[in-house]
């Protein structure tokens, strides 16, 4: 039986891709093959031995300590653009309440509360309209922070309502630049970009090089009341800039998915609990993708969205019996693959197909034999130095 130890709410529909003959799927799961998660964020000490792979149904992997997995040999999977859809919907959400006097409109229809005169309620609202006017997204301008799957989304939808789209991302990837649609105008640097937006959403990973990439220079680099939304990550914002920001006009309003105790209660910023994600549709989208690759991974050694792993893929064998495919991860130094299958030849076992990536420190390889290897075969590969980790499959 494989194990499947689950973390958060994730969708049956996902999980039911594992056949309960073969699986055993749950939070309960100890001495887990695999690990399913949403938000929890993973200790690396709840990752035992026996892990071989961690799926994130989502986009972030920020909850996962991946060095500490690549090291392992653990490989970190995610779900690029399965709730991407859903995060664009909340997106244009938080640009109308932020511009459309919906949120202190419905404050005050709700302080009417208690009477029955409907014609003199409609009266007196018709009289008080005039408070909750807002502005219309047609004719703005959008800027957006990070083309990926989200930002790519959003950049089509504002096109669709009249915007005018401008976009900064250092890091787009060709698959990312050819969906992107081409009435967005690339922007250089962040500073252009924050000058000459109305509003701006951040779509984008926090690393390193972009924690508190919203700072106090940028935020006076803004245009002058700018709505800022961000549902990528709290760590991307400085908070304290932004509250700044908001308190001299620089900033017009903050729409954010991670809220903060200092931020609750102003009339300036919307807040939601990290929601950008959840929806049936979403939620579904990524436990099915999750699974699939997951599923892929641990009995055909594919690999497919990892975020420390190369992406890899090798057709079995037609008619080849199981047990004869050897998945072997180590560390990307010269003359690995060598001593592999020097082992491989002193153990009188033939090699029919294979094939070898590496990606920044970490190389993958997956061989398909003539026939099983036998234990004392696997044990010499694993004690190769610099191999990370060997599985028979
Ligand atoms: N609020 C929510 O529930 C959700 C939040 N997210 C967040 O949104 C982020 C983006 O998600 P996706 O679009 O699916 O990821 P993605 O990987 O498709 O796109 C991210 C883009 O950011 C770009 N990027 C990297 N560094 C950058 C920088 N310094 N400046 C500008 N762009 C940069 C990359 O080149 C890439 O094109 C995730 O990493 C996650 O943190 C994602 C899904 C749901
Ligand atoms: O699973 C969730 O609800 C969070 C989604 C998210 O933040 C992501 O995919 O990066």
């Amino acid at each position: 039986m494989t194990k499947i130890r689950t973390y958060n709410q994730i969708s049956s529909k996902g999980l039911d891709r594992f056949d309960r003959a073969q699986y055993q799927v749950g939070a309960d799961q100890q001495d887990a093959d695999a690990i399913v998660l949403r938000s929890h964020k993973l200790a690396p000490d709840e990752i035992e031995s026996s892990v071989r792979a961690i799926a994130r149904a989502g986009a972030g992997t920020n909850n996962v300590p991946v060095t500490h997995c690549t090291e392992r040999g653990v490989v970190v999977f995610n779900t690029p653009g399965a709730n991407a859809n859903a995060v664009k919907e909340l997106v244009l959400t938080g640009m109308l309440l932020s511009t459309r006097g919906v949120i202190p409109g419905m404050a005050h229809i709700a302080k009417q509360a208690g009477g029955s005169d409907n014609a003199a309620l409609s009266k007196q609202m018709e009289a008080d309209k005039k408070q909750f006017a807002g502005n219309e997204l047609a004719g703005k301008t959008l800027g957006i922070i990070g083309l990926g799957a989200i930002g790519s989304m959003v950049a089509g939808m504002a096109i669709d309502l009249g915007m005018t789209v401008l976009g900064y991302d250092p890091a787009l990837s060709v698959d990312a630049a050819w969906r992107l649609p081409n009435q967005v105008q690339k922007i250089e640097n962040v500073t252009a970009l924050l000058a000459n937006s109305d509003f701006v959403t951040l779509h984008l990973p926090v690393l390193d090089s972009t924690r508190n990439l919203i700072n106090d220079e940028m935020v006076s680099a803004m245009k002058p009341g700018l709505c800022l939304l961000n549902f990528a990550r709290d760590e991307i914002v400085d908070h304290d800039a932004v509250i700044k920001g908001l308190d001299n006009g620089q900033i017009g309003r903050y729409v954010s998915d991670f809220p903060r105790y200092e931020l609750i209660g102003r009339d300036d910023v919307i807040l939601t609990p990290h929601i950008g994600a959840s929806t049936a549709e979403a939620e579904e989208n990524c436990a099915v993708m999750a699974a699939e690759q997951l599923k892929d991974f641990l009995v055909n050694g594919n690999i497919r969205n990892s975020v420390n792993f190369p992406a890899l893929s090798l057709d079995r064998v037609p008619g080849a019996e199981t047990d004869t495919r050897l998945a072997i991860s180590n560390k990307n130094v010269p003359g690995m693959l060598g001593k592999i299958l020097s082992v491989l030849a002193e153990q009188d076992i033939n090699v029919i197909d294979m094939i070898n990536k590496s990606r920044d420190e970490i190389a993958y390889t997956l061989i398909d034999l003539d026939k099983a290897p036998s234990s004392a075969a696997a044990d010499a590969i694993r004690g190769i130095e610099d191999v990370i980790n060997v599985t028979v499959l």
